[in-house]
């Protein structure tokens, strides 16, 4: 198959289905806009109705690309691929299946996290057909309560998934969450497991006869319907002419398949990605699949620039990829990438010593070393996660209403409304009438925004007593105990701190939450001797390689490497392209 080597300003032919190829910082996004602007200026076939789908990883991307568009936003249709098939399969479509899975198509409004509500497991397990069949020791009262037993059974039911196997869709739970953490819990498979995991849609059904989406559900039902009713493809490809998929690398075989079927007539495909950056294998992706991607007369395309990073820093990416080698568009040489050997926060004083006033990003492999990293920015912040330790020792009932109201409140401080109501709006997931539930939202979260002040740095417990008088007088009462020491010792701010929504803003993200953004100065820390490895001897066959290669390529100009060791032999080898540094 012939490969076309094109620039990120480069116009190619419209009517044909395309897969573009690029490394990191190549312009893909760039390029897609460009490509984007070029369809709606010169297409014949998009007329005053027809639409052109462009499916982006994250919410954020699909902002980005509308805010780039300038003209014509209202032409395309740019979202999530959640996003997309809710919007043009489920919500129009829904009810050809509901009956099938008991789903109540009038109180359906969006989707949502899976969050584990014990009232619905014990409600499971109650009207589960091998109640009888539960002995010793997981029978029915030593799963619902043994409190290690029900959170390891929530852990195991909130992973809940769904796998493609022989062109179907089955539901499935990953047998290794299947444990408590705080008790040393772990469920034994062939005595629990296996007899609890045919009913797994059963227990989906309990949410879904309430009208509740899960993510996970939207590519399930997508598929059913698609597949069961031919015609959603003719609508859709009636609709969409052109269907465009940024970050491919990481959509998973489910999406693949509706892309694929989408494709067969009429609507143009096209595909952009870099098999080196797919970063999600844990959602079913496999970075062979963008390799093996093709359809009916696909052009391909290559992008060899980088026109994001120095010189240096190509030379340390293009040593790590040998099979692709960028060429650095900017023509900044810049200085070499330091690799800091010694402790984390030797390096880190380090790099921050070097930027000066210049922000400087970490990128952490884990949120154990986001919140590690957190505390080298400042040291007020505590050093065991609170959140994750609250979920350990709290009340399942309790936690999910309190962190979702401690959530929406860091929303709406960080101006963020719509998401903020969003979040207090699953607190009042029982009111059907949806202006009601919103409305009741609204005035909940005023309420607690109000008040901000009156309880940021006092103990999480006077929180806690807001939420239970305004928003759901039903939680638990805090009388005594661990948890109750859990709620007076800490502050709401310093919980707060914990919450995911800080990560758009914070200057230690993890790698996963950084792919797809770049920034001028970039810190990793590498603490296995095995990271020093990869530097050595690159395979970006692993993934785990590949996710050190997203981090390295966030950088514009300047890139800190934090390495706990290095043999002589290593430095010999990575001199030539690193600064080597070490504590004076
Ligand atoms: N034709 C161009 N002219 C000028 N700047 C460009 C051009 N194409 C891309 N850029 C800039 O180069 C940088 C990288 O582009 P972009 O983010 O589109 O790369 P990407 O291929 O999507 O990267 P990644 O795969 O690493 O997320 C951005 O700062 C972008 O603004």
């Amino acid at each position: 198959m012939s490969v076309t080597t094109i620039a990120s300003d480069d116009a190619i032919d419209i009517e044909k289905p395309f897969k573009v190829k690029a490394g990191p910082g190549a312009g893909k996004t760039h390029w897609l806009v460009a490509h984007i602007k070029n369809v709606l200026t010169n297409s014949r076939r998009l007329g005053s109705y027809r639409k052109v789908a462009c499916i982006t990883y994250t919410n954020t991307a699909a902002d980005t690309i509308i805010s780039r568009l300038n003209e014509g936003a209202d032409r395309i249709e740019t979202s999530t691929i959640h996003s997309f098939i809710y919007n043009n399969i489920i919500k129009p479509y829904m009810h050809f299946i509901a009956s099938q899975y008991d789903f109540n198509v009038k109180y359906m409004d969006g989707h949502d996290e899976h969050f584990i509500s014990r009232k619905y497991i014990k409600e499971w397990v109650d009207a589960h057909p091998n109640l009888a069949r539960l002995s010793n020791p997981y029978t029915r009262n030593q799963l619902l309560k043994l409190e290690g037993n029900l959170k390891a059974l929530g852990n195991w039911l909130s992973s809940i998934d769904y796998k493609f196997e022989s062109r179907d869709l089955l539901i499935s739970a990953d047998n290794s969450k299947a444990y408590d953490i705080a008790t040393n819990t772990r469920l034994g498979k062939t005595g629990c497991l296996d007899k609890l995991a045919p009913a797994l849609l059963e227990y989906k059904k309990i949410f879904w006869r309430k009208g509740r989406l899960h993510h996970e559900d939207i590519l399930f039902f997508g598929h059913k319907l698609i597949t069961q009713y031919p015609f959603i493809v003719t609508v859709l490809q009636a609709k969409f002419p052109y269907f465009f998929i940024d970050e491919f690398q990481d959509t998973n075989p489910v999406q693949t398949e509706i892309i694929k079927l989408i494709a067969q007539k009429e609507t143009i495909v096209g595909v952009i990605g870099d098999r080196a950056q797919a970063i999600y294998s844990f959602q079913g992706t496999s970075s062979a699949d963008f390799d093996r991607f093709t359809l009916v007369n696909q052009q391909d395309f290559l992008i060899e620039d980088n026109r994001r990073s120095t010189d240096k820093i190509v030379q340390v990416l293009n040593h790590l990829r040998p099979d692709l080698r960028q060429k650095p568009l900017r023509n900044v040489p810049g200085a070499k990438p330091v690799l800091y050997v010694g402790t984390k926060e030797h390096a880190f004083t380090y790099a921050q010593s070097i930027c000066g006033n210049e922000a400087l990003i970490s990128l952490s492999r884990d949120n154990v070393m986001v919140n590690a990293m957190k505390r080298l920015y400042n040291a007020a912040i505590p050093s065991v996660n609170l959140l994750d330790e609250l979920f350990a020792k709290d009340n399942a009932d309790r936690v999910k209403v309190v962190v979702r109201c401690i959530r929406a409140v860091e929303l709406g401080v960080e101006g963020r409304y719509k998401e903020a109501i969003k979040e207090m709006e699953k607190n009042n997931s029982g009111i059907s009438d949806k202006v009601l539930r919103r409305k009741k939202s609204f005035h909940q979260l005023s309420l607690l925004l109000s008040r901000y002040s009156s309880y940021n740095n006092e103990p999480l417990y006077s929180f806690y007593e807001l939420v239970k008088t305004h928003v759901n007088a039903s939680i638990p009462s805090l009388i005594r105990g661990t948890i109750k020491d859990f709620y007076t010792n800490n502050t709401f701010a310093q919980v707060g701190l914990f919450v995911d929504t800080k990560n758009d803003v914070s200057p230690c993200k993890t790698i996963h939450k950084a792919k797809g953004d770049e920034f001028d100065n970039v810190f990793v820390t590498m603490l296995g001797s095995s990271d020093v490895g990869y530097l050595m001897s690159p395979d970006l066959n692993a993934e785990e390689q590949r996710v050190r290669y997203v981090a390295l390529s966030r950088a514009r100009n300047r890139l800190f490497i934090s390495v706990p060791s290095l043999t002589a032999t290593q430095e010999a080898t990575l001199t030539t392209l690193f600064d080597i540094q070490r504590p004076i």
